[in-house]
């Protein structure tokens, strides 16, 4: 058994980033921008107004002063002419402010009476105007790596980038294992279940930013095993779930040794998740999840999201620990790192009753894995400790 941290460097060791692939930016949401890009303009590329009122020389504006209403500036449509003194032109947020006029009053504060304006008593302080350049400037930055969010898609367009380069998203296929599994929706025989590892695996792969693609079920026979594999094998990444421990039928570690897997690591002092494999097959990274359902999820947030990061360019490291204080009493840990599901209540973090790793429904109510520490002691309620939060 190695530890947590060392079993995650191990990964990032059999892992590669994926070359960048450019995109339409308004396919971009979520991908990895991989290079920085630079605006390729200033914005506002103009002094605009920021409200709809008058443009005036700012020195004349006082209580009660009179201006002659010479034009109009939209947005997209300047006024090209110049306000002289006593003159004003109506203008309307986002339009380009003329040249002799330096401040907006806005509308709420002017009495309009033909082409007339009068100003009002009690005049706001401000210019109403947008400086050209104020927003951001030819040549500055959008950094990477970075996941692009919506307002990163947004920023980007406002630069002017119709594509972006991003990371291609990692192939993984996934690859269950066990005659007891049917697909959610066939008729389970008296002693099968329902595979919920590979949809719950996919959904929190997807989540990620991967592309997943779910092989037939291997039956408990090393051919059908083999076949799996060789179906796997144009991945960037094989998962497999179940079959990974010690039992007769569990021959995950049998048949990819056979097909000369070069193993990076088999089991992990963790708990739930001790028998999870890695390595490599023919040189495709592998990594053998153990079946247990809570299990099989434990092990997709603290490595595969992690790998997937990688694999991304996104770096090396393991998912950041938030710090939250125990609402209740826990008790000592053993020799394995043990991540406790639990809720988050009002008073902190309350882990559940039950930590069997089979149990799905417990896992779906948990919004926190508690992460205790290998031989940590028994902690307290209102004890700061550190966990994983689950969205
Ligand atoms: N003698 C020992 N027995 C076990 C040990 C051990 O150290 N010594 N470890 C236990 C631990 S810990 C775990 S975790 C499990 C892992 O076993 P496997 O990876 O071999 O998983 P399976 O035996 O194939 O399945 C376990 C369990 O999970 C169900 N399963 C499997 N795949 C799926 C799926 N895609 N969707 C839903 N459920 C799935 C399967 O039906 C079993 O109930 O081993 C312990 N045993
Ligand atoms: O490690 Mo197993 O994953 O405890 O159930």
């Amino acid at each position: 058994m190695i530890p947590v941290d060392e079993a995650l460097d191990r990964l990032f060791a059999l892992v590669a980033p994926t070359e960048t692939e450019m995109v339409p930016l308004a396919q971009s949401s979520g991908r990895v921008l991989v290079r920085e890009v630079q605006a390729r303009r200033d914005q506002p590329p103009f002094a605009a107004s920021a409200m709809d009122g008058y443009a005036v020389p700012g020195g004349e504006v006082r209580p009660g002063a009179r201006f002659a209403v010479i034009g109009e500036a939209a947005a997209g449509r300047r006024f090209d002419g110049t306000v002289g003194p006593g003159q004003a032109v109506r203008i309307f947020t986002g339009a380009p402010v003329p040249e002799g006029a330096d401040r907006v009053v806005i509308q709420e504060d002017v009495t309009a009476e033909g082409t007339t304006i009068t100003l009002g008593g009690n005049l706001d302080e401000g210019s109403n105007i947008r400086p050209a350049g104020g927003d951001f400037r030819i040549g500055d930055r959008i950094s990477a790596p970075r996941r692009l969010r919506p307002q990163d898609v947004a920023l980007a367009a406002a630069m002017n980038h119709p594509v972006l380069p991003v990371a291609r998203r990692p192939v993984v296929a996934l690859i269950s294992n066990g005659d007891e599994l049917v697909m959610p929706g066939e008729t389970p025989g008296p002693d099968q279940i329902v595979a919920s590892n590979t949809f719950g695996i996919k959904a929190l792969l997807e989540a990620e930013g991967a592309t997943v693609r779910i092989l037939p079920a291997a039956r408990d026979t090393a051919a059908s095993l083999r076949l799996a594999f060789s179906l796997a094998a144009s991945a960037d990444l094989m998962v497999t779930i179940g079959g990974a421990s010690v039992g007769d039928h569990d021959l995950v570690g049998r048949v990819a040794g056979e097909l000369g897997m070069e193993r990076a690591f088999y089991k992990v002092a963790m708990r739930p998740g001790k028998p999870l494999m890695a390595g490599r097959i023919s040189g495709v990274p592998m990594i053998g999840l153990p079946g247990n359902p809570v299990s099989a999820m434990v092990c997709g947030h603290v490595f595969l999201r992690p790998v997937i990061r990688a694999m991304l360019g996104l770096g090396a490291g393991p998912l950041a620990p938030s710090q939250m204080r125990l609402a209740t009493d826990v008790a000592a840990n053993g020799p394995r790192l043990h991540y406790m599901r639990a809720e988050v209540t009002d008073q902190g973090l309350r882990p559940f009753a039950s930590q069997d790793s089979a149990l799905l429904s417990v896992l779906a109510r948990a919004d926190a894995f508690v992460i205790r520490p290998v031989d940590a002691p028994a902690a307290s309620e209102g004890d700061t400790v550190p966990c994983l939060l689950l969205s």
